[in-house]
């Protein structure tokens, strides 16, 4: 049994996750997985080719599209880099060349990442033009089924055959999609990275036509999944996406993001996934941040303690200011996605204990003890005077005791049921 190479291609940024899936869903057939670092947006393995392994590879949801790999060239660096480029492949066609000699029908897509002084379709044009000359089979710019593939990323170039019609990422907008929509493959690495998993509810409050919400619904198919739009138009859209796609544990309501508590009880949400409107087009600076603070608050009230929102944002630094403002929110991560041409950061921030606990431990210490528990601890006053009994102690060398004897490291909050004691100067 031979070995196979194929690319599988997803955006930029999220390569560990593609790898991962990849390793996951191939198990033992994969022989060698390899991100490289030179190519964005790319992982190759190297395969046993055996039947079943293209129905694998098709399966993988991270992933835009899947090839099977022929070369990774140089691009030329030239002014007629595309002519060039084409020259470069006929001088060895059988190794150059994807093989498409089986087909009917053929057309060359071509997806281009950096500067370059050519489009994608100037790619396109040549290419399709020498692979017609070379095998004698026609191109079609509609229903070809067999797709030969020239990726020009930064300066190489990945070639080979594409193993299915449609791009993977397109498998959950039957009937409905938003200019603004994210694709499935973003999505997919989005709850991935939230940690998103069995038995959680989740919600997206800023639905669009349902690429999270569905993602989550195809993957989980006994959770309970909550989508909210303000416009109905759209909910309906992504109703519509739902029930062609057969899934009905998905519940998509037309409501205001900042009044989830209009659809859902208080805590009672474990993850929020959600891209908002980035208010790239339109959307003043203060109109964005008066949103994502109205969000945040009413977030707060109806998830659950631990719980995680993972957040994709272009003008995030708002968002960032209300997290660390509020107390109510840590980062757990701020990951750039390449989307088009764009780099929206995933924030995921999980929902901590108690605000005005978080508030004062910032300020000075981490304080054992569980202000909800009655540890002494009413108002914010009484709060700060004990803080200053407790700096005192500290100063005078008072020795520490944590009551769930649990050492605590960095910025975590303290539990336990003894005596509010100060544990660690904090500095932010
Ligand atoms: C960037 S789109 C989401 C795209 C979606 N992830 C998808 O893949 O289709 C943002 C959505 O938020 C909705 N929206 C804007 N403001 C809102 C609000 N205050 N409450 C609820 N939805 C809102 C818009 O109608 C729009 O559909």
């Amino acid at each position: 049994m031979g070995l196979q190479r194929f690319a599988i291609f997803t955006n930029p940024k999220i390569e560990d996750v593609l790898e991962s899936e990849v390793q996951r869903v191939l198990h033992a057939h994969a022989h060698k997985t390899e991100v490289r670092p030179d190519i964005e947006g790319l992982v190759i393995v190297e395969v046993e080719d055996v039947p079943a392994v293209c129905d694998m590879l098709c399966a993988i949801r991270s992933a835009h599209y899947v090839m099977r790999l022929t070369a990774i060239l140089d691009l030329p660096q030239t002014t007629d880099a595309v002519q060039a480029l084409v020259r470069h492949i006929m001088e060895d066609p059988v190794n150059r060349l994807p093989d498409i000699s089986k087909a009917e029908f053929f057309r060359v897509r071509c997806t281009r990442l950096g500067l370059h002084s050519f489009r994608s379709h100037d790619v396109e044009r040549e290419v399709g033009e020498a692979a017609h000359e070379y095998h004698k089979i026609p191109a079609k710019m509609r229903g070809a089924t067999t797709i030969l593939r020239v990726d020009v990323i930064g300066d190489k170039v990945v070639l080979g055959v594409q193993i299915h019609g449609e791009e993977l990422s397109k498998r959950l907008h039957p009937e409905f999609i938003r200019d603004a929509s994210i694709r499935p493959n973003v999505a997919f690495a989005m709850l991935h990275l939230a940690g998103y998993g069995e038995g959680e509810v989740l919600m997206d409050p800023f639905v669009g036509s349902g690429t999270i919400a569905l993602e989550a619904a195809v993957r989980f198919p006994n959770n309970k999944i909550i989508g909210i739009d303000r416009s109905d138009r759209v909910v309906k859209g992504a109703r519509a996406n739902a029930e062609t796609l057969g899934l009905t544990n998905v519940e998509l309501t037309t409501a205001n993001a900042r009044n989830l508590k209009s659809v859902v009880a208080r805590s009672s949400v474990d993850c929020i996934v959600t891209n908002p409107p980035w208010g790239i087009r339109i959307g003043k600076n203060e109109e964005m941040e008066d949103l994502y603070r109205g969000f945040l608050a009413s977030a707060t009230e109806v998830l659950k303690i631990g719980g995680r929102i993972a957040c994709l944002l272009v003008r995030w630094e708002a968002f960032l200011h209300h997290c660390r403002s509020s107390g109510r929110w840590v980062v757990k991560m701020a990951r750039p996605i390449r989307t088009g041409e764009l780099n929206p950061v995933l924030f995921i921030v999980e929902r901590v204990e108690d605000t005005m606990w978080n508030n004062i431990k910032r300020d000075i210490f981490v304080l054992v003890g569980d202000a909800r528990k009655g540890d002494g601890v009413t108002t914010l006053e009484s709060f700060k005077k004990q803080q200053v009994a407790v700096a005192d102690g500290a100063a005078s060398g008072e020795k520490e005791e944590a009551g769930n004897g649990h050492e605590v490291e960095g910025e975590e909050a303290v539990e336990g049921e003894g005596a509010m004691r100060p544990r660690r100067r904090f500095s932010q």
